[in-house]
């Protein structure tokens, strides 16, 4: 693998905060930002679009390699719009249901194999803040600043539950803690890629520690990691 730029990979489960801190850190260094987990959940959503069978290797694997997908950086308010063929599928890939079937997909080992690339291609000057499950164990695995956050799944489903209603997503909460489970167990128990921290992450378990504190946790990592960054 050829690396133009520094990459600091931030893995983890859902709601660990993983989103949150890569872009602030994308912020504060001027780097780009990966969000890796997007691109799962919009081939969830073209899947479904296209009526493919979430269990069919091969079509999934297909639709992947031909993915029309735009990712459009815009504010630090406004994120990052996610264009699925023409369509701004910001909103509708954040849906349970696409969480769902984000992971179901990201099981398959050819699926993953032909989003590689793609994910690889993100890593440009000035640097790269790579945001998912397997940034530093198979993505970016050369890179020294790798980060591995996690909490509770009480803490992560609570924190989902307040930001889902916030977006106007009709949850409920014992619903999302047990979809964090069972997403929990399908990410760390794949054959492929699972969701493990890299023998080198600094793990840091972000339940009860505010955004702010673990942002600072987050740079001082970084800092020791990249001497010439920041
Ligand atoms: N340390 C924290 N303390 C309290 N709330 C937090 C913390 N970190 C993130 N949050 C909040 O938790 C919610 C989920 O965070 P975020 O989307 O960053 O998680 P994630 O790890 O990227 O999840 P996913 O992988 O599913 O996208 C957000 O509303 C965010 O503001
Ligand atoms: N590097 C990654 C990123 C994500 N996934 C899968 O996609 C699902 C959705 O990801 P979010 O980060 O947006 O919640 C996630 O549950 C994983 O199954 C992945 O496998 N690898």
């Amino acid at each position: 693998m050829s690396e133009r730029a520094p990459v600091v990979t931030i893995d983890g489960p859902s709601g660990a905060g993983k989103g949150t801190i890569s872009q602030l850190l994308a912020g504060h260094l001027g780097w780009k930002l990966l969000d890796s987990g997007a691109i799962y959940r919009v081939l969830a959503l073209a899947a479904i679009h296209h009526n493919v069978q979430l269990d069919n290797e091969e079509s999934l694997t297909l639709l992947a390699a031909h993915l029309d997908v735009q990712f459009i950086t815009g504010s630090a308010t406004q994120g990052i719009k996610v264009v699925l063929e023409g369509e701004d599928v910001s909103t509708d890939i954040r849906s349970p249901e696409c969480s769902n079937a984000a992971s179901i997909i990201a099981a398959f080992p050819r699926v993953r194999e032909a989003l590689l690339r793609r994910q690889r291609a993100f890593n440009t000057a000035p640097g790269l803040i790579a945001d998912g499950r397997d940034m530093g164990t198979v993505v970016f695995p050369d890179t020294p600043a790798k980060i591995y956050l996690t909490a509770s799944a009480e803490e992560r489903a609570m924190r989902r539950y307040n930001q889902l209603q916030d977006k106007g997503f009709d949850v409920n909460i014992d619903r999302l803690l047990s979809e964090i489970k069972e997403r929990d167990d399908r990410d760390m128990n794949r054959s492929v890629a699972p969701l493990v921290p890299a023998d080198d992450a600094l793990v840091i378990d972000t339940s009860g520690i505010g955004i702010e504190d673990v942002l600072n946790l987050a740079l001082a990592h970084i800092k020791s990691k990249l001497p010439n960054v920041g």
